[in-house]
Parts: structure tokens; sequence; C-alpha cells
């Protein structure tokens, strides 16, 4: 299965990193970041809403629908998308246009993402910024943080619970947020389990491919109306969000439609079109 081989990629690729900087630098440049934002090491208590940051989750705990938009130039299921890629000017249009929240694919091998395409948005974008990567190990969420991002994807059906508890008390330590994935009823109880403060539906099966839009409608009524619920994949118009939204969806991650409009902002504000 393709998530299987982009896992298996990505802990070699951390494994790598560990022999150039070692996990206690990593984490102690992270923790650097963190003091920067006024949060004592001593002082964190390692749950989500303690001190500052949290930017991510704060964007999409506004009323109406929020939107990431995400910077990607590839991905397995489609191949190449944006042959032209000028990532820092896509995420500045996104910004104008009214996005909440960008969404930035560092996955190398099969999404041609990269480290400095989050860490050179972070220096020109306001927005809070969700690390689009596949997260095996704690090192990639220690490097979120020195990267500039706000917030970390986990996905369920990569982790077990003991990994997925851990992995999101670490991003409460450094004040990101985390955006849990699921894409099953099994996977949705594993993430309210957990404690996810905000969990992602992904209306793609990330073995098949396949993009069942319905499927984030359907698993909308597991998710209680206290955690923040973001429908991901397979967005294509307006009367999509028109219909999340009456689904009482928080938020949407939308990627391809955008990445393939020739005037993305016009692309963006045509989705928004129809709601608020
Ligand atoms: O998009 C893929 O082909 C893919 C394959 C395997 C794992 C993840 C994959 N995509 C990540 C995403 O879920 C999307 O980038 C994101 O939800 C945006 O989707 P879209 O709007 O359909 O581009």
């Amino acid at each position: 299965m393709i998530l299987d081989t982009i896992a298996r990629s990505a802990g070699k690729r951390v494994e790598q990193r560990k022999q150039v900087k070692p996990l206690e630098q990593v984490m102690k440049e992270a923790f650097k970041c963190r003091e920067r934002e006024g949060i004592k090491r001593e002082d964190i208590k390692g749950e989500d809403g303690t001190g500052g940051g949290y930017s991510f989750k704060a964007a999409l705990s506004k009323p109406g629908v929020s939107f990431i938009c995400e910077v990607k130039k590839a991905s397995p299921s489609k191949g190449l998308i944006a042959p032209d890629f000028p990532y820092v000017e896509i995420a500045r249009q996104y910004q104008e246009a009214g996005a909440d929240a960008v969404s930035v694919l560092t996955e190398p091998e099969f999404f041609l993402g990269a480290d400095r395409y989050l860490e050179e948005i972070h220096g020109e974008i306001d927005l809070p910024l969700l690390r689009k990567d596949f997260t095996v190990d704690e090192y990639q969420i220690y490097e979120a943080k020195v990267l500039g991002a706000s917030s970390v994807l986990l996905i369920c059906s990569l982790l077990d619970m003991e990994q997925l508890k851990r992995y999101m008390g670490i991003c409460g330590r450094l004040g990101l947020s985390s955006l849990v994935e699921a894409h099953t009823d099994r996977e949705v109880a594993m993430a309210a389990e957990a404690g996810a403060h905000i969990i992602g539906i992904n209306n793609r099966n990330l073995g098949t491919f396949e993009v069942d839009f319905t499927n984030a409608l359907r698993l909308r009524k597991l998710v209680d109306r206290g955690t923040i619920f973001v429908a991901e994949s397979g967005i294509r118009t307006p009367e999509d969000i028109e219909l999340l939204a009456e689904n009482q969806v928080d938020a949407v991650l939308v990627g391809e439609t955008l990445m393939r409009a020739a005037d993305k902002r016009q692309a963006l504000r045509e989705l928004k079109s129809q709601i608020r």
C-alpha cells in the first residue's frame, strides 16, 4: 500500500537526519522557539491550550467555515500538479484571498515537497502553517516547530494509540496544534479517545486513492461539536463548501482545486462565494 511505502520512506529519512542532527539537538532548537514565544520549558504543562501558540487551532475556531489552503507541487495519485511552483507567491495569494491557514507539503519523494518551502513561507506569510508530512517519529514534530509550523499532521492509520497520545503531548508542549486525521469510523474513535482537539476526515482513501466526498458528511455525527471538524480532499466547488457548511463542518482543506487554478485568489474567492 502506498501509505506504508511513504511512511517507510519518512522513517528512513528521519534516521538519516538523526545522523546529521541528533534528536537532542533538534529538541533543544524547538524548545528555544517555544521560549521565544514567551513560554519557558519548566512552565510547559503539555496540554493543548496551555500558554501561547496554537494559532492554527484559533484560526479554525472562527465562526463559519475556515479554509486551509494547500501548497502542493505533486501527489502520488495525480503526479505532477504544478510544474510552475512559486510556493511563496502561492501562499501569499492564499493569504490575500482570505485563507485562514496554509498547509505546506514537505514530503520530498512522493509530493516533491521540501522543508525550505515551509521555512520560507513562514518568513513571508502571517497565516498559521500546517506541516503536511507523514509523521512516524517525534523527531519530525520538533523539526516542524523549528521550521515555523503551527501545526502537524498525525494520521491515525500510521500510529498506534500510545504514539498518537505521546505525539499530541509533544505538540502540546511545543504550542503546536495537531490535526489528527481519520478516514474510518474506527479511526475517528481512536482520535476522540486520544483527546484530539482537531479531527480531519480525509475523503481520500490513502490506500486506493479513491475519493468519496460524502465520507466527511457521513462521519460528521461521530465527532462532538466541541472538537474542530475538518473535511479534507476532493473539494472542488462552492456547492461542495455550502453542503459542508450545512453539515456543521468547521474547516476545509483544499489542495488540487486551488493548485490547478491559474488565478488562485479568484479560485479561493469563488469557493467562498456561497457562504457567510
Ligand atoms: O493526494 C494523494 O495522492 C495522497 C496519497 C497518499 C497519501 C496522501 C495523499 N494526499 C494528501 C491529502 O490528503 C491531500 O493533499 C489534501 O487532503 C488535499 O486534497 P486535494 O484537495 O484533493 O488535493
